[in-house]
């Protein structure tokens, strides 16, 4: 077996499934373990066969349709468990039985109620048992970051005499600190007789935050399976996070010196990491905290102007890797209170807007107001404020009046009175809500009709006095207009903000120029 491979051993499946309220379906855990058999790795643990029908049915059936991982099912050290996981894992080409007792003098005296040297034969029973069905057994010492350390050694020699193949150290309750687990995993390589014929494992949980860097001391001192867990689930504080430990050792392979072969390799396709996170979270419900490591919203989002400048300039200035390696289609810049010139100028020509420095500068400043008021400034309020600040379009079409009745039972109706060009002009229509019927009535009332494509609204201010602001996307052969209207009254901010995307429009349609991506 090589020494520079990590395997990855995927428990989102039994001790995700583990994480209150994160129950799976059976055809959920079927796609979840198909999309980590796509993601590469090396082992997957479909559940606890003798703990429920259902838990039962599922490894058996992953056992029968996930191809090319081991998958394994845990057994506590009972033969009914172990025949249990035996039988569930029978269809399996790959198969491990993965079998546990607790092994702290705490988990000893007041859970299991049994002396450690009885602890150790039912250790060794049920390594023998597992045997019985398959060849590669896993051995965990249930609560081993609180176990002495020479009963550790203890049961650990004496489990690979009777079989076991994979020797996991479980910090169960995520008690152990990085340096003091990577040492306990250092020892057991060096003090346990024929350990050099295992794999030695880590299962590190994160009461203390700090699973993932357990995990990864662990590896730093000989560690070659790592128990993980999409999107940290897992009991309590959950499981190290299987996209955190990945991407460090991809990262830093390097770190890891092993022997002079120069890095760690593992099976894994990167590039599946941020699909397999969001399955995990949409079927378990779990949402990703946006500054969550790898996977969360801003994981590659970039506000900051001096962050947004250097990374303009140059990617690796502020990322260590990229979101492509995740499969992320690219980095995200906000534009926000925090964003300097350079990334305001940089969006500015995305959009297409070509702008002098005067203009620039006058559209940057305007910005920051609206900035200041609104968490994230969306391309297009850059569009709007470009529109009003520097290319000022001539109203040929204003709201002189407006009426709108709508209401439980009632028929939305709108009457509207429209100035053009000196004249007035009334109309009325009715729709399939206040907003529909004040655009058919400014329709009616103008005579022209472009494609509404998009329509939003949102509260500039906060209380119940607050600014309501529209935006609507209008489209005119084949091109784009934006408008923006703004009121405490919803309706009227909608109904402004069509009369202007009605008006830039027009402007376009006089100057007949050839327009940017969004017209002005
Ligand atoms: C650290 C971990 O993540 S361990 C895995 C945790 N996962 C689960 O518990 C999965 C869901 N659990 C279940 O469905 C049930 O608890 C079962 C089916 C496993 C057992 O259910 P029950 O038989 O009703 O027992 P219950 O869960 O109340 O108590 C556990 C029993 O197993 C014993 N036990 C616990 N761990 C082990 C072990 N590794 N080996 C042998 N016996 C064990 C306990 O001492 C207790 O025995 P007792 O009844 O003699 O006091
Ligand atoms: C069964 C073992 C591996 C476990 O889940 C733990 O100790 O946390």
């Amino acid at each position: 077996m090589p020494d520079d491979k990590v395997f990855i051993f995927d428990t989102t499946l039994r001790d995700g499934e583990q994480s209150p309220g994160a129950s799976l379906s059976i055809p959920q855990k079927l796609e979840i373990a198909q999309q980590l058999a796509t993601l590469g790795v090396d082992i997957i643990e479909a559940g606890f066969p003798v703990s429920s029908p259902a838990q039962f049915e599922a490894t058996r059936l992953v056992a029968e349709q996930v191809q090319g991982p081991v998958i394994t099912g845990l057994a506590r050290a009972k033969d009914v468990d172990i025949e249990a996981a035996g039988k569930a894992l029978a269809p399996a080409a790959n198969k491990r039985i993965h079998t546990f007792i607790a092994t702290s003098p705490i988990h000893m005296k007041h859970k299991l109620n049994k002396p450690p040297a009885e602890v150790v034969k039912m250790a060794v029973a049920a390594v023998q048992c597992a045997r019985q069905f398959v060849d590669d057994v896993e051995f965990s010492p249930e609560d081993a970051g609180r176990s002495e350390v020479p009963f550790l050694i203890e049961i650990l020699a004496a489990v690979i005499e009777a079989g076991a193949t994979t020797l996991n150290i479980p910090d169960t309750v995520g008690y152990m600190l990085p340096y003091e687990y990577g040492q306990l995993i250092a020892t057991l390589k060096r003090d346990v007789p024929g350990i050099d014929r295992c794999v030695i494992s880590t299962h590190c949980h994160n009461d203390l935050g700090v699973a993932v860097a357990n995990s990864l001391a662990g590896v730093q001192n000989g560690a070659r399976q790592v128990e993980c867990a999409v999107n940290g689930l897992g009991e309590r504080a959950g499981n190290a996070a299987l996209e955190e430990i990945v991407m460090a050792i991809h990262t830093r392979a390097n770190f890891f010196t092993d022997g002079g072969s120069g890095g760690l390799t593992m099976n894994i396709n990167t590039k599946e990491i941020y699909r397999t996170s969001q399955l995990v979270s949409q079927l378990t419900g779990f949402v990703i905290q946006p500054n969550k490591a790898i996977v969360g919203a801003n994981a590659f989002a970039h506000e900051s102007g001096i962050h947004v400048d250097g990374i303009l300039k140059e990617r690796s200035t502020y990322e260590i890797m990229t979101p492509e390696t995740i499969g992320l289609g690219g980095s995200r810049m906000v534009l926000g209170r925090h964003t300097g010139r350079h990334g305001f100028a940089d969006r500015c020509r995305q959009l297409g807007y070509k702008l002098k420095d005067a203009e620039l500068e006058q559209a940057y400043a305007r910005f920051l107001e609206i900035a200041d008021k609104k968490k994230e400034v969306f391309d297009e309020d850059v569009a709007a404020i470009i529109n009003d600040e520097v290319r000022v379009v001539s109203q040929v079409y204003e709201l002189k009046y407006l009426h709108v009745a709508s209401g439980t039972g009632t028929l939305p109706t709108a009457s509207v009175r429209i100035r053009i060009a000196g004249q007035e002009r009334q109309a009325a229509a009715c729709g399939d809500g206040p907003v529909d019927a004040a655009y058919e009535a400014i329709r009616e009332a103008t005579g022209l009709s472009p494609k509404l494509e998009n329509y939003s609204i949102r509260a500039v201010t906060g209380g119940k006095e607050a600014m309501g602001e529209a935006t609507v996307r209008i489209i005119d052969a084949g091109r784009t207009f934006i408008g923006r209207g703004a009121s405490t009254d919803i309706i009227e901010a909608s109904a402004k903000a069509y009369v202007d995307a009605i008006n830039r429009m027009t402007a376009a349609q006089e100057t007949n120029g050839p327009g940017p991506k969004a017209e002005l």
